[in-house]
């Protein structure tokens, strides 16, 4: 499924209007009649709980003077045509309005539909109604909503009535997520068409409720030539971009060698449970071999307590840290490696970056740079543009923090444009760049992003991320493309999250390594 900015949708629209010639009020016909069918839907719900099950509900609908506005009305008329009670609540004095929603509320006030103009302080009476309509604003929107808009959405949300949203919720960003004030809190929306990307990014994603998309009749052709290279993730597309089963097959006739073999370099005094939960979710993605180095003191104590991985002791004169052990050593380990996943828990030393660019431009395997490996790199002097390209494929996987870091600017900001940051970051250092968090992003050399909406906040615990380096290294080393290897490891890290979630009942009690379990 693809995710749309307002601009993609509009453009769609104007395809099916303009070059197919689908007359708009078609396409307003079938969006007003799929958000009746939505109340109605929600109504049946409700009416099961209500006493009086036979009185006709009453739907209040808010309505804008934009296509949006128009949508409403047609709902209205096709909830009469069910035996609602309708109302229709304009935001600003019809008689000027033009275009579709002209149109429609001409057709509203000849059959009869009891209408109003809001005024800011006039006196609604919220208690006679069940629910409210919200048909405001959709994706012609600019800004936080002026009056009267401001003061009609700020009523409709403290009246505690269930809201239906049109397109989305009035006051959210439909291109962002972020969420205006004030902004109306759907119960259900109704994206028509296609899925708006703030209908699933945060804090838009809280504000905009149960989401439905809904077809109007806008035909394949009109989506294919706007080419949106912004999807959303899931087994469907996994299986029809990148071949992917969930979960994946084995063939028979194959041995541990198939699978190829990832190293880890992870952990470090404090932190050796980073490279326990990474190379362990290596194995569990299907790699065949894992091997973890990890400076020699380490691995001793370390002995047995993964009897799957390889557990590697580097050379370290004694002292337990990275900083004694030299690039080349990791170099020379990887020869007969199909992958290598460098970061998680390494900790920090003076000369790591150096260290670092040393790996990344020697290293000749599929890499995984995790965690402390993207700080040192944050911390290089020369821009990371300046770096040069890898032959291999080159995976980052930064949180929020860590991205605002390589970014060098702030964290709220990498909050703001998650989508185009990643996907601007991907084509610019040629790399495939994982941005976690709630709706964790995916973006790749080629422009393409993969947003994940599986997952629960149960996983923002420790070692999580971890475990998510280990599964994409393990995949890597069966031999899959980089992007591929990415989005399947962010999905079914999340999707494993929330099986770990069910299983316990709980998201809060969820750790690192019941995601490796429910795996
Ligand atoms: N175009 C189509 O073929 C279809 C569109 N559908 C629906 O139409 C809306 C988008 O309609 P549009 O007229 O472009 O914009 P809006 O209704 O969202 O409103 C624009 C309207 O509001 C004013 N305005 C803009 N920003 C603000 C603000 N911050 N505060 C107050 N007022 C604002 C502006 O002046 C405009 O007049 C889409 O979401 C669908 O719901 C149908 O789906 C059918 C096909
Ligand atoms: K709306």
């Amino acid at each position: 499924m693809i995710l749309v900015t307002s601009a993609e949708m509009r453009a769609i629209d104007r395809y099916a209007i303009d070059e197919i010639g689908i007359p708009a009020l078609v396409l307003m016909e079938n969006a007003g009649r799929a958000v009746a069918e939505e109340v109605i839907r929600l109504e049946s719900r409700r009416q099961r709980g209500r006493k009086d099950e036979t009185r006709a509900p009453r739907w209040l609908v808010l309505v804008g003077k934009g296509n949006n506005g128009g949508d409403g009305i047609v709902a209205a008329r096709h909830l009469m045509e069910s035996g609602y009670a309708v109302h229709l609540l304009y935001a600003t004095p019809p008689d000027d309005w033009q275009g579709e929603v002209a149109v429609q509320r001409d057709l509203a006030a000849r059959i009869g539909i009891r209408s109003s103009v809001y005024e800011p302080g006039m006196r609604i009476h919220w208690e006679e109604w069940d629910g409210i309509i919200d048909a405001l604003l959709g994706t012609g929107a600019s800004g936080p909503p002026r009056e009267p808009y401001a003061s009609l959405i700020r009523e409709a949300c403290a009246s505690g009535l269930p809201i239906v949203a049109v397109d989305l919720p009035s006051g959210l960003n439909a291109d962002t997520g972020e969420t205006a004030d004030p902004c109306i809190r759907a119960t259900v929306t109704a994206a028509l068409g296609l899925m708006k990307r703030g209908l699933i990014l945060y804090p838009g994603a809280e504000m905009a409720g149960e989401v439905v998309v809904r077809p109007i009749g806008i035909p394949e052709a009109a989506v294919k030539q706007q080419q949106v290279r912004t999807f959303i993730l899931n087994e469907a597309l996994l299986a029809q971009r990148f071949g992917a089963a969930t979960p994946p097959i084995r063939e028979a006739d194959t041995h541990k060698g198939t699978y190829g073999h990832v190293l880890i370099a992870a952990g470090s005094k404090t932190m050796s449970g980073a490279g326990w939960l990474c190379s362990k979710a290596a194995l569990r993605s299907g790699a065949g071999l894992v091997t973890w180095a990890v400076p020699e003191l380490l691995s001793l104590p370390l002995a047995g307590t993964l009897p799957e991985v390889m557990i590697s002791g580097l050379p370290d004169g004694g002292s337990g840290q990275w900083s004694s052990i030299g690039p080349q050593a990791l170099v020379e380990m990887t020869a007969r490696k199909q992958a290598m996943v460098i970061g998680p828990g390494m900790g920090r030393w003076a000369g790591d970056t150096a260290w670092l660019r040393t790996l990344w431009e020697s290293i000749e395997l599929p890499l995984v740079l995790d965690a402390d490996a993207l700080n040192m790199m944050a911390d290089s002097d020369e821009p990371l543009a300046s770096w040069p390209k890898r032959r291999h494929p080159t995976i980052l996987t930064p949180h929020p923090g860590e991205m605002a870091r390589l970014c060098r600017i702030s964290t709220e900001e990498v909050q703001r444009g998650r989508i185009e940051l990643a996907r601007r970051f991907a084509e610019q250092h040629e790399v495939i760049l994982v941005l976690k968090g709630a709706r964790t992003v995916v973006a790749a050399p080629d422009g393409s992003v993969y947003v994940n909406t599986a997952g629960n906040p149960g996983m923002a615990t420790g070692g999580s991320g971890d475990v998510l380096a280990g599964m994409i290294g393990g995949l890597l080393a069966q031999g899959w493309d980089g992007t591929a290897a990415a989005a399947a490891g962010v999905y079914w890290h999340a999707s494993a999250g929330d099986r770990a979630a069910a299983m316990r009942d709980s998201e809060a009690s969820l750790t690192a390594g019941d995601i490796i379990e429910a795996l």
